[in-house]
This record gives C-alpha cells, sequence and structure tokens, in this order.
C-alpha cells in the first residue's frame, strides 16, 4: 500500500502554470447543511494550523463542532517533522482522543509505558490522561478528540493500544465479504461514547440503503476510490478526501476499484440524546 495517493501537503502548481479556473482541482470541495466534503487537493501548506505546546508540527483541522453541542467531535491530520511531538498534547481535561498512524513512527508515553505506533496503529486516550508523543523521523496520524460524555455508576473507558491489522474485520450479513467494519472499540463496551472504526468496501461493493442515523460522522478515505451519496447528492471521493456528516444525513456508496475502498469512520454511540 505504499503508492497509495496521499493528501497534497503543499500547494499544487502542474507542470505548465496555474490550470485555468474551468481545470481547477479541487473543485469536489462542498459544505452544505448536512455534509461537508474536503478533498485531498486542499490540504496544501496554506491551510494549516499551529497548536500550543507543539513542536515541529503542523494540524489540518478536518472537523471541528461548528454550532455549540449539535456536534460532536474534532479531527486533524497531523504532520511531524523528525524529532517533533509534544509533552502536553491535549490541554482539555475533558477531551478524549484517538489517534492513528498513517505514516512513519509516532512514539505515545501514558502512565509509564511508551507504545509505538506505526501505520494501521490506534491509541484510545482517556479524557484526563497525561501522555506525550513524540516522532524520531517524522510521522502523519489522525487525532480524532471528542468530549467524553461521563455517567454515573460507569467507570470512564481505560487507555488502549492495537494494530488495524491485528483485529479480525466483522462482515456485514449477507454482502459476501464486499463490506466490512474493523471496529477499534468493543462495541459491547458502553464506557465508550465514540466508535472509530475501518469500512472496507471490495470493488463493486456498495451500502446499498442511504443510512439516516443520529449518529454525526467523520469519514476520512484511506484507500481505493468510491462515489458517496450524501443527502441526495452524488459525490466521487478517492484516498485523502475527508467528508463530514452531520446528525442524520443520508448516506450510501459503492466502491470503485481496482483497489478497495477503505475509510476510517468515527461515530457518537451509547448516550441519551441531550434534552434541552
Ligand atoms: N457511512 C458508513 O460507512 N456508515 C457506517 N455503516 C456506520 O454508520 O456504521
Amino acid at each position: 500500500m505504499t503508492d497509495k495517493p496521499k493528501p497534497a501537503r503543499n500547494y499544487f502548481v502542474p507542470k505548465g502554470g496555474l490550470p485555468p479556473q474551468s481545470q481547477l482541482v479541487t473543485d469536489r470541495a462542498m459544505f452544505t447543511e448536512a455534509f461537508a466534503v474536503i478533498p485531498r487537493g486542499v490540504l496544501s501548506d496554506i491551510v494549516t494550523s499551529a497548536l500550543p505546546f507543539w513542536d515541529k508540527a503542523r494540524f489540518w483541522v478536518l472537523a471541528r463542532p461548528l454550532s455549540g453541542f449539535a456536534e460532536t467531535f474534532s479531527q486533524y491530520i497531523v504532520e511531524l517533522g523528525a524529532g517533533g511531538g509534544s509533552d502536553r498534547p491535549e490541554t482539555d481535561p475533558n477531551a478524549e482522543g484517538a489517534i492513528f498512524a498513517v505514516e512513519g513512527a509516532v512514539e505515545i508515553t501514558l502512565e509509564g509505558a511508551t507504545h509505538s505506533l506505526t501505520e494501521g496503529g490506534f491509541a484510545y486516550i482517556p479524557a484526563g490522561a497525561k501522555w506525550t508523543i513524540r516522532a524520531t523521523k517524522g510521522a502523519v496520524f489522525h487525532w480524532i478528540r471528542k468530549r467524553y460524555i461521563a455517567v454515573e455508576g460507569l467507570p470512564a473507558p481505560d487507555a488502549f493500544f492495537t494494530q488495524e491489522h491485528d483485529i479480525a474485520p466483522s462482515e456485514m450479513p449477507d454482502t459476501n465479504g464486499g463490506w466490512a467494519t474493523t471496529r477499534f472499540m468493543d462495541p459491547t463496551d458502553l464506557r465508550h461514547d465514540m466508535h472509530i472504526t475501518i469500512v472496507t468496501l471490495q470493488p463493486g461493493a456498495v451500502i446499498p440503503f442511504d443510512e439516516t442515523h443520529v449518529m454525526e460522522h467523520g469519514l476520512y478515505v484511506l484507500q481505493g476510490k468510491g462515489v458517496y451519496h450524501l443527502n441526495q447528492r452524488w459525490v466521487e471521493v478517492e484516498a485523502g478526501d475527508f467528508m463530514w456528516l452531520r446528525a442524520f444525513c443520508p448516506q450510501a456508496c459503492y466502491a470503485g476499484g481496482p483497489e478497495p475502498f477503505r475509510y476510517l469512520l468515527y461515530k457518537d454511540v451509547n448516550r441519551h440524546a441531550a434534552l434541552p
């Protein structure tokens, strides 16, 4: 999987100069009342963020709550240079985090133990945990953050570290393996209020109906190509693209080819709907 497309991470100028407007490579970007699409072509050097207490680090903020409590999470692509990282990565004591490594290697130290994450490595970091992160040679990873919703009588989840390839994917019923989900969180563990999964559709496989449900979603395409049906619009997406879906945004898709269509998926789960 070394030749998979990656976010541009630099300002795209084709040979021969800038294209006419009719050929702009970034014209799949969309922001609607129900969803946003951020194509990899627009994740350029000019839209990075910096954050306090991080060094040699650049952040692409893919998602963040926009309207108070109606949205639940933020998601970043983080790029660390050699030796980059932080001794105080999280400044919000109520924020839980999940890290999914896509390039290079990061070392996370938490509760006195150091864990190395390479491509496919995953870490769950509970709210309030003290942790540090460093990349000796440089790394790229996703960082998903959510305000943890504690429930009286239910302990908070423990930190854990795992690897995508060590988890057996669950096949969706009657899809003959065409649609499968790798679950980082145990779906029966109600301490968790977010699920992070990797959804894999084999070429030609479909999500055959418009799933319309209360969970908010972040979808980062890790591999391949597909066509997504989002709230009555068909959108072509490929590796490096991000989709943010508001609660209830109808969603279905089919996978192109020739490789599997694979994406990292966030959703909020296991809690009562907050009442005003
Ligand atoms: N868009 C999706 O892949 N949605 C998932 N099936 C899900 O919400 O679990």
